[in-house]
């Protein structure tokens, strides 16, 4: 393992981020600051401003909250709870006095300035990011990267520097990925179909040259493989559909609305892209979209939990993260 050399690195995992309580105005605060990201929503300023105050921001918070409040827990969001856990994880299992890790979010709080600012004052050597998005977006992964660079330009020493823009490839992640699938099925049964629910884009980003859609297509192709399924025994869908512009496709909740007609009314589902629990998964999946696949004819809809804090998964960040000597 990586022994002490002298040299400082410090290793920051960087999720999307939660408002800082479920009600309305902390909600209301947390998307404007999301939404008002041009990475996010990349429409010309002035037109998406007005869209923002007069149509979003008087009406999507309360119905946000809501759903936020069916999923918040005593310590809080669960994003920043698992991501705070998985990385309290990787400091006690792989932290020493060369190696720090830490958490930060791109909206809201804690500050990715603020732990930068931190690893300055420990004096590191090396600074490697981690969005904890397995596939590439200009959405996501991007938007991270402009407030890393836009810390470090008021630096005058700027240490070694690492930004890990996607890691769907890696065979650590499509396996732990996939034992964890396993190991619902060991516990559970295997259902006829397994449903991978990728969070949907705008479809021209795709043409405008964002890989996500393709990056997403290999993530569920590679766990299917792991797995062993044939091709009538899985299927990929996008979720989280915003706005009335086209998404990418599959829409997942049309195809819940389908399958039972097509005879498929056992289903299990995981969602590969996210690398903690949320409130897509937990609300929208687990929740909302259960019921849409019941009432459509369904008769079993299991979701398969993400990675969270666990043990895999904090060996499949180290692994990724792991610093050159
Ligand atoms: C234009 C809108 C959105 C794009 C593009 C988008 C891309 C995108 N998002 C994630 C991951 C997450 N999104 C989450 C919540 C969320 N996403 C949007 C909109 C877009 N996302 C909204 C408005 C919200 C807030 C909730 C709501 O009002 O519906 C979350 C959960 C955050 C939490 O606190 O739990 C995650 C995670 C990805 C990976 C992605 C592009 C690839
Ligand atoms: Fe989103
Ligand atoms: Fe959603």
């Amino acid at each position: 393992m990586n022994q002490p050399t002298g040299k400082k690195t410090g290793i920051l995992i960087v999720n999307l981020g939660s408002p800082a309580s479920p009600k309305t105005a902390d909600v209301r605060r947390f998307l404007r600051e999301f939404l008002g990201d041009p990475r996010v929503v990349n429409i010309p300023r002035l037109i998406w401003w007005l869209i923002l105050n007069l149509f979003i921001l008087p009406f999507r918070p309360r119905k946000s909250a809501h759903a936020y409040q069916s999923i918040w827990t005593e310590q809080g969001s669960p994003l920043v709870v698992f991501t705070r856990d998985l990385s309290a994880k990787l400091k006690a299992r792989y932290g020493h006095e060369g190696l720090f890790f830490d958490y930060a979010m791109r909206y809201g709080q804690p500050k990715l300035s603020d732990k930068l600012q931190a690893f300055k004052q420990q004096q590191v050597d090396e600074i490697i990011v981690l969005p904890l998005y397995p596939q590439y977006s200009s959405t996501t992964t991007a938007s991270i990267f402009d407030v890393f660079a836009a810390e470090l330009a008021s630096w005058r020493h700027i240490p070694s520097l690492r930004f890990i823009s996607d890691y769907y490839r890696q065979p650590a992640y499509i396996n732990a990925v996939a034992d964890s699938i396993r190991l619902h099925w060991q516990n559970h049964g295997q259902a006829e179909l397994l449903l991978m629910s990728f969070h949907g884009l705008p479809a021209k980003l795709t043409e405008l040259g964002d890989p996500y859609f393709y990056h997403s297509q290999a993530t569920a192709l590679a766990i299917a493989k792991a797995l062993g399924l044939a091709d009538n025994q899985w299927q990929l869908v996008f979720q989280s559909r915003f706005g009335r512009a086209e998404w990418l496709q599959p829409y997942c909740v049309e195809v819940l609305g389908n399958l039972p007609k097509q005879g498929i009314k056992h289903i299990d589902v995981v969602c590969p892209g996210f690398a903690v629990d949320c409130l897509e998964t937990l609300e929208e999946i687990a929740l909302t979209n259960q019921d849409i696949f019941l009432q459509a004819g369904g008769e079993s809809y299991r979701y398969i939990p993400a990675l969270n804090d666990s043990d895999i998964h904090a060996e499949v960040i180290f692994q990724l993260t792991i610093p050159a000597q």
